[in-house]
């Protein structure tokens, strides 16, 4: 049950799509939308109370129907079925991907290797229930009797940006725990977060698929030390210190018992495991029914995904467009923009869940494409980004696809804070796909009063081409719910996108040649030789380091 294994530029949609490009690139939204009065209404989507609108792209109806023709031929439907149902997907690492089995809420049987998953799948998510409950409630205790008050994850990329986002997504639900998040090596991170921690009402949770990521063991040694040199002695970790993994023999290995292990398995991409075990943390920050909401809110997207038709389904057409400026118009990367404080970290999730799985330039074949594949993923919560980068999105040089979301009511609707916030996110799609012409730009200044020399000067200054490419997605606030199904619907447009692109969007062979040198290069930091194996640049860089080093 591999995936088919097709260049997408050796088929006939796209060959269609160039010709289609030539006669598009030049159009303009004004005049797409002054040519078509039902342009919002032929190009939006509604999926529960979610309404995705799409109608300003540099698109019509050709372009969709030539993007779907494209998944077409890219055999998309049977990819789709393939992924739900345990297919072997992930070819270089012979593994099925099966993170919508996490959130499967009708318990249909998900079968690998010839065995239904969702059995195991229902007794962590049993097992996350009770322990989450016992904390929060006060009933699991620390070593010296007090309850736990602060829990700290600690965990690296998968193990660590979902949970973050998430928690900060969802604060509004917030339990009576504090949640802190410890992932990078640098002795900062940790340093800083245990100042201001207690021993005694502590929990760590070591979060981690493989359990031998160097961040991640190097910061829960340092933890166990920290909480070893109060009070507590071994007997205690027990009470502390909780295990998030696959690996139950390095979790036993670190000494933390297997009846305090939390369990997932290799089917789950660490980039998409925040439904999984990793998603306690979350649990105990916005307790466990918060959580069922945010599976349930991915489980109906995947509904949707999985039975709509292409040009209704709301992750490939998302994905579609993405194709279309990605290679044809050669744009080089989707901004994130939400107009939501609480969606601050959600770009950043989506630099690993996009860059990681589709930031690949060798093909299913295993030669190198001649095509553009997985874009830069960048983003900040607007308004904070209009007074920051925006200014090269309407008259920069290059051309930036961007995604931009709100609610329509605020969890926190303080005086008209809101109404201003969404003034800013409709006005700036606005500008971006109309701009202002230069007979605005003259007309304005003529009613500020300026000389015509004045005007000579400002006027090009002042003009925005427009014709700048944005998707809206409006929902009614952000519930656990809401979140689950934007989540999903990013993970889908990325599997989309890589089925397209005829790249294994699952593994992530990238990251590991810097771990491996680091791996080389830690041990020459510790000796007094001068170093020498290296590049001069590197060697150099070392040296200078070493001698530099109090
Ligand atoms: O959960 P682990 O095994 O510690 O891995 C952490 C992260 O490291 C990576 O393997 C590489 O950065 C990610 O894919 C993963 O999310």
């Amino acid at each position: 049950m591999s995936l088919h294994k097709i260049n997408p530029t050796e088929t006939a949609a796209w060959k269609k799509l160039n010709s289609h490009f030539e006669e598009i690139k030049n159009q303009k939204l004004r005049d797409l939308f002054q040519n078509d009065k039902n342009r919002f209404d032929n190009f939006h989507l509604k999926f529960q109370e979610f309404l995705f609108d799409y109608s300003k792209n540099r698109i019509d109806s050709e372009t969709i129907n030539l993007l779907v023709e494209l998944a077409n031929e890219c055999e998309l439907k049977d990819a789709i079925e393939k992924q739900f149902s345990g297919g072997i997907i992930n070819e270089t690492e012979g593994r099925a991907v099966l993170h919508t089995a996490l959130r499967n809420r009708d318990n249909r049987p998900v079968y690998v290797d010839g065995k239904d998953v969702m059995t195991e799948v229902n007794v962590v998510l049993e097992q996350m229930k009770s322990f989450s409950d016992k904390v929060i409630s006060g009933e699991w205790k620390g070593f010296s009797g007090k309850e736990i008050t602060d829990i700290v994850n600690i965990g690296i990329g998968g193990s660590d940006l979902g949970p973050v986002m998430v928690i900060e997504a969802l604060k509004k639900y917030k339990t009576r725990l504090s949640l802190h998040f410890v992932s990078n090596v640098d002795g900062t991170h940790i340093a800083e977060t245990l100042k201001e921690l207690n021993p005694e009402t502590t929990l760590f949770i070591i979060a981690s698929k493989t359990f031998t990521t160097q961040e991640t063991m190097t910061n829960a040694l340092t933890a166990r030390d920290w909480f070893l040199n109060s009070e507590a002695n071994e007997n205690d970790v027990a009470k502390h210190f909780v295990a998030l993994s696959t690996n139950k023999t390095e979790v036993e290995k670190f000494g933390i018992d297997s009846a305090n292990m939390f369990q997932f398995w290799d089917w789950v991409g660490g980039r998409y495991s925040l439904w999984s075990a990793i998603g306690l943390s979350i649990c105990l920050g916005v307790g466990f029914e918060n959580f069922v909401e945010l599976l349930e809110g991915a489980f109906a997207m995947d509904n949707h995904f999985r039975n709509e038709d292409f040009n209704e389904n709301i992750p490939v057409i998302l994905a579609l467009l993405g194709i279309w400026y990605n290679n044809f118009f050669n744009a080089e990367s989707v901004a994130i923009l939400p107009y939501e404080q609480y969606l601050s970290r959600f770009a950043a999730y989506f630099q690993q869940g996009d860059m990681e799985s589709n930031g690949k330039y060798i093909d299913r074949n295993g030669k190198s494409v001649d095509y553009q594949t997985g874009a830069i993923i960048w983003g900040e919560p607007g308004t904070n980004g209009q007074h920051a980068f925006y200014q090269l999105i309407h008259q920069g040089t290059k051309l930036i696809p961007c995604d931009f979301m709100a609610a329509a009511n605020s969890l926190n609707p303080i005086g008209d804070h809101h109404a201003k916030l969404m003034s800013n996110f409709f006005a700036q799609t606005e500008a971006l796909a109309f701009g202002k012409t230069e007979e605005e730009v003259i007309s304005e200044l003529k009613s500020q009063g300026k000389s015509t020399p004045e005007i000579e000067f400002l006027k090009p200054y002042k003009v925005f081409e427009g014709n700048k490419p944005t998707n809206s997605f409006l929902y009614n606030e952000l519930s656990p719910k809401t979140l689950g199904s934007l989540i999903a619907m990013y993970e889908q447009k990325i599997f989309v996108q890589g089925v397209i692109w005829n790249i294994f969007s699952f593994d992530q062979w990238g990251v590991e040649l810097g771990k491996q040198l680091a791996n080389k290069i830690l041990p020459e930091l510790n000796s007094d030789a001068e170093i020498t194996s290296h590049d001069s640049s590197t060697n150099g860089l070392i040296n200078a380091y070493k001698q530099m080093r109090k």
